[in-house]
């Protein structure tokens, strides 16, 4: 049995969901179909999601929001309309959108959650009336009734381990099961939802619980590529990952597979396969506990930008004891997550997202640091770009580091910091944003071009 996952993309049209369809319904083993939201239909257009969060944002501050409104049923309408539906489908999801935002707004990142939600519960119910107007028995399966439930983290929630045994029920029905992904219900019965992208996560915690023995996820790439293929022209396609090279990769930049999806089909040894909807014949790229290592030490290359660097230097810092718990503790006071944490004899810099702090806070956590840590000098540098290297091989192999730093010298592009994971599958490089798309390029030159994956 598998469980086949489809992304906001693959659902973006009429002709799109038709496609679905024919995947789904040329093999008997795809039982459980999990969906997305609408997504977009050509690069300037907008996710039903990122419509849904606009409306919702538009009704908390004013009451009611028209516009917005209609757009998010009128992307429904036409893909109805291009499927042959009736037009009972759209008044039902204008209905149900209008009751989700006339609901409570006592907690407004809860009734966010509600309503980012609706975009794949209604997407599930028109998938579903699809499929059976097609003649296929096909059922809607609500995630509360499925025992999907999540902690109470809006916007960021995750699995509660008793969801798995219940999820395994949904086995024994009987037909097609059309699931909504990105959302499962607290423990109170509301909804919340996963972090973005995360419908992801839904199809692997319902390949975890129903102990499938594959979980595909289609999207609109052919594979997963080396590099994000809009960085660099026609990347080379991989054919495996590990679990782990997938889950840095995902977490540094690789926006096809969301970085919390590997860990329940991983602790399942559910293998996961990425493949196109637009050509379902192609393989596509598997996620698997071992691979075949076939090329060099490195299989991908990561980035992402937007993060700031908090330096602080201090004489004699290492024999300090207690030093770095007490930086981490202000950094914990002020309620920011931090990516990187490289250190040197006398300084150390944290590394995080700049969008978690705001120039009054940068400022007070200078302040602190200097006056709790007696920093002699602390400083914040911004618009920092993070690339990571991946590779299973390089734990075997010796300079890959130098390698890189070569490639990038060569660049002439001046490295902020390097620090190297201590899983020994990755390296980190941090430049300035400025110099983030040469940087890739010139490491993807150094480790792909003309070495065969
Ligand atoms: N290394 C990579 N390999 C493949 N795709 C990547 C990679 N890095 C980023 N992407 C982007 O991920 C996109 C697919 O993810 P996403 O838009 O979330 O799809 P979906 O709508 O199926 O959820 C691709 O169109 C591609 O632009
Ligand atoms: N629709 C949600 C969840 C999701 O997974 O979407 P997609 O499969 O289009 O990335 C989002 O945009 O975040």
């Amino acid at each position: 049995m598998k469980i086949v996952k489809f992304g906001g993309s693959s659902l973006a049209t009429g002709e799109q969901v038709e496609k679905v369809f024919n995947i789904v319904t040329s093999d008997p083993e795809r039982k459980i179909v999990v969906v997305s939201a609408p997504g977009k239909r050509h690069a300037e257009d907008t996710k039903v999601t990122d419509l849904l969060i606009d409306c919702a944002k538009t009704y908390l501050q004013f009451g009611e929001g028209k516009s917005s409104f209609d757009a998010v049923v009128e992307r429904y309408a036409l893909i109805a309309r291009e499927l042959g539906l009736p037009d009972k489908i759209t008044k039902k999801i204008h209905d149900d959108l209008l009751a989700s935002l006339n609901g409570d707004k006592r907690h407004p990142q809860k009734y966010l959650d509600a309503v980012k939600a609706s975009g794949e519960d209604n997407n599930a119910k028109l998938i579903t009336a699809y499929f059976k107007l097609r003649g296929i028995e096909a059922y809607y399966v609500n995630p509360k009734d499925a025992g999907l439930i999540v902690s109470d983290e809006p916007g960021n929630a995750q699995c509660l381990p008793e969801s798995y045994e219940a999820l395994f029920e949904l086995r024994n029905r009987p037909g097609v099961l059309i699931f909504p992904g990105f959302f499962g219900y607290n423990k109170e019965g509301e909804v919340v939802t996963f972090s973005r992208s995360g419908s992801d996560i839904t199809g692997s915690i319902l390949a975890n619980g129903t102990k499938a023995d594959l979980y595909e996820n289609f999207t609109d790439v052919d594979a997963v590529y080396s590099v994000n293929p809009t960085m660099v022209q026609n990347p080379k396609e991989l054919r495996e990952l590990t679990y782990r090279e997938m889950r840095e990769l995902s977490y540094a930049g690789f926006s096809v597979f969301h970085d919390e999806a590997l860990m329940p089909a991983f602790r399942a040894g559910i293998p996961v396969n990425i493949k196109n909807t637009n050509y379902p014949s192609k393989p596509g790229t598997r996620i698997v506990n071992e691979r075949e290592n076939t090329n060099g030490p490195v299989i991908g290359i990561a980035s992402d930008n937007g993060f700031c660097s908090i330096y602080v230097s201090k004489y004699l810092l290492n024999r300090e004891i207690g030093f770095g718990r007490r930086l981490l503790h202000i950094i914990e006071d002020f309620g920011l997550s931090f990516e990187h944490m490289p250190s040197g004899i006398d300084d150390i810099s944290i590394i995080l997202r700049q969008d978690q702090m705001d120039l009054a806070q940068e400022e007070n956590i200078i302040k602190r640091i200097k006056q709790e840590l007696q920093a002699d000098n602390v400083k914040i540098e911004h618009n920092l770009a993070i690339i990571m290297v991946v590779g299973e091989g390089m734990r075997r192999n010796v300079g890959t580091a130098a390698r890189a730093s070569n490639a990038l010298a060569r660049e002439g592009i001046n490295l902020e910091m390097i620090n190297q994971g201590s899983s020994e599958v990755s390296m980190m490089f941090g430049v300035k944003e400025v110099d983030e798309n040469r940087a890739v390029q010139a490491l993807y030159e150094e480790f792909f071009v003309g070495v065969p994956v």
